[in-house]
């Protein structure tokens, strides 16, 4: 019998939309304006490569207008030839930036501008038909040189929903390649991100891009929404790093669409990698990867309690999502502790490969019970008093035996 998946997307609707996206991460752009980043040229070249080895479709890089060394990177990384991922810089919706960008060797540029009244009024204090007419310059600019343009709008969630229509149908007219809609202060949901996408999906025939700020813990949630309300191509930045708390993990998302697409996601990206490609990035950051962190965080993939540990020995899909192998990892099944139970007791004997049977392995898992009652219990804990007890019981027959001699 074919087994679906009930997490999967069903391909007769509109979550068959999910199976069509690609990652454009940012690590080195957003990423930078993480509060701990300070990228040298060789780091930026080293997280460059392990994207690329990755396999996300995009690498986004800081404008080269931010300072004379940016620009110099952003020539260094387009001179890297790299195998799968092109490169974008991101600008403002500018004419001296574009001119700059254009020269670096990029493949394409991704320009924002703000359209929500806060960025209006405090950010660059333009209105929109200032905004219309210098994106249609600028598009016009980048799009002559031949390289990939993308526009988008900063703030989309807190802007007018008619001036959204708006810009995106005239630069939609101009032929970008991408729209961005961003969530720069965090606060969208999913039901607002559907809306908001299939709204602006019904006037635009170019794809969209969306990038999503972490801020209320939704920027996952809301990447998987629009990406089944009809976006393709998600942001993303390595741990999530970026402005403030950031925006959506890369690890975390792919833990999102394995479920959703398994074989999209196993033929397209390098998922083994995914360990060393954060801890390249928490190492050069200066962070620890957070315990609960999807895939990698040190327990993601730890079984405790008793009836858990049985299920997992049995069938680790009992309990288990995501299974490790895919990342190139293996579970563990945590038995030193007092919710343990004599199944994962048994596990451990026969590793230690001991003989005993299981009404004795039922005896030896309430002595450990006991002892974890007292205080936290380690292996060795565990295995000494499996040892001491299995000795025991084999003098026990020996005497038993000897008796009866
Ligand atoms: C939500 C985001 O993450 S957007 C991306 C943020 N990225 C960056 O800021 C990149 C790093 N930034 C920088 O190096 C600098 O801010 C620069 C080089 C871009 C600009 O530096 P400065 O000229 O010193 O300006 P400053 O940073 O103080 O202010 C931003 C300027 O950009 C203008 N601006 C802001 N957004 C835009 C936009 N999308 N399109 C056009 N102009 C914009 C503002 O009006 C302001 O110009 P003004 O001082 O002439 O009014
Ligand atoms: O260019 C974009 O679409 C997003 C810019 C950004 O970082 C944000 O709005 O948070
Ligand atoms: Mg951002």
């Amino acid at each position: 019998m074919t087994q679906t998946n009930p997490y999967g997307p069903n391909p007769s609707d509109y979550l068959s939309n999910v199976s069509k996206f690609q990652i454009i991460d940012s690590t080195l752009r957003e990423g930078e304006q993480f509060a701990n980043a300070f990228f040298t040229l060789d780091m930026k070249l080293k997280i460059a490569k392990a994207l690329d080895e990755f396999g996300v479709d995009y690498i986004e890089l800081t404008s080269p207008v931010a300072s004379e060394q940016a620009r110099e990177e952003v020539e260094a990384i387009c001179k890297l030839g790299l195998k799968t991922s092109k490169i974008l810089t991101h600008i403002r919706c500018h004419m001296h930036d574009a001119k700059v960008a254009v020269e670096t060797g990029v493949d394409g540029v991704n320009i924002f501008i703000g359209t929500s009244s806060f960025l209006r009024q405090h950010s660059h204090g333009k209105d929109m038909s200032y905004i219309t007419k210098s994106a249609i310059e600028v598009i016009e600019f980048v799009k002559s040189k031949g390289v990939e343009v993308r526009f988008s709008t900063e703030d989309s969630f807190r802007s007018d929903i008619v001036d959204l229509l708006n810009i995106y149908s005239t630069v939609d007219k101009l032929g970008v390649n991408r729209i961005g809609i961003a969530d720069t202060v965090g606060g969208a949901n999913p039901r607002q991100v559907y809306e908001l996408i299939r709204t602006i999906k019904s006037v635009v025939s170019c794809d969209i891009e969306t990038h999503f700020h972490n801020d209320t813990g939704c920027a996952i949630a809301n990447a998987y929404t629009a990406l089944e309300a009809g976006a393709k191509y998600i942001d993303t930045c390595v741990l999530g790093i970026g402005e403030r708390n950031g925006i959506v993990p890369l690890g975390g998302f792919m833990a999102r669409m394995i479920v959703a697409d398994p074989d999209y996601v196993k033929s397209k990206y390098q998922l083994k990698k995914i360990r060393d490609l954060e801890n390249l990035v928490a190492d050069i950051v200066q962070v620890n990867i957070p315990f609960n962190n999807p895939i990698t965080g040190f327990c993601a993939f730890t079984h405790k309690a008793g009836i858990h540990a049985k299920a997992i020995l049995a069938n680790p899909s009992t309990y288990e999502i995501l299974n490790p192998e895919d990342f190139g990892l293996s579970r563990y099944i945590h038995f030193a502790n007092r919710l343990t139970g004599w199944n994962a007791i048994k596990s451990r004997v026969e590793q230690l490969n001991l003989k005993l049977s299981d009404d004795q392995i039922k005896e030896v898992t309430t002595k450990i019970k006991l002892m974890g009652d007292v205080r936290p219990l380690n292996i060795e804990d565990v295995d000494s008093i499996i040892r001491d007890y299995h000795a025991d019981v084999s003098e026990e027959q020996a005497n038993k035996r000897q008796r009866t001699n």
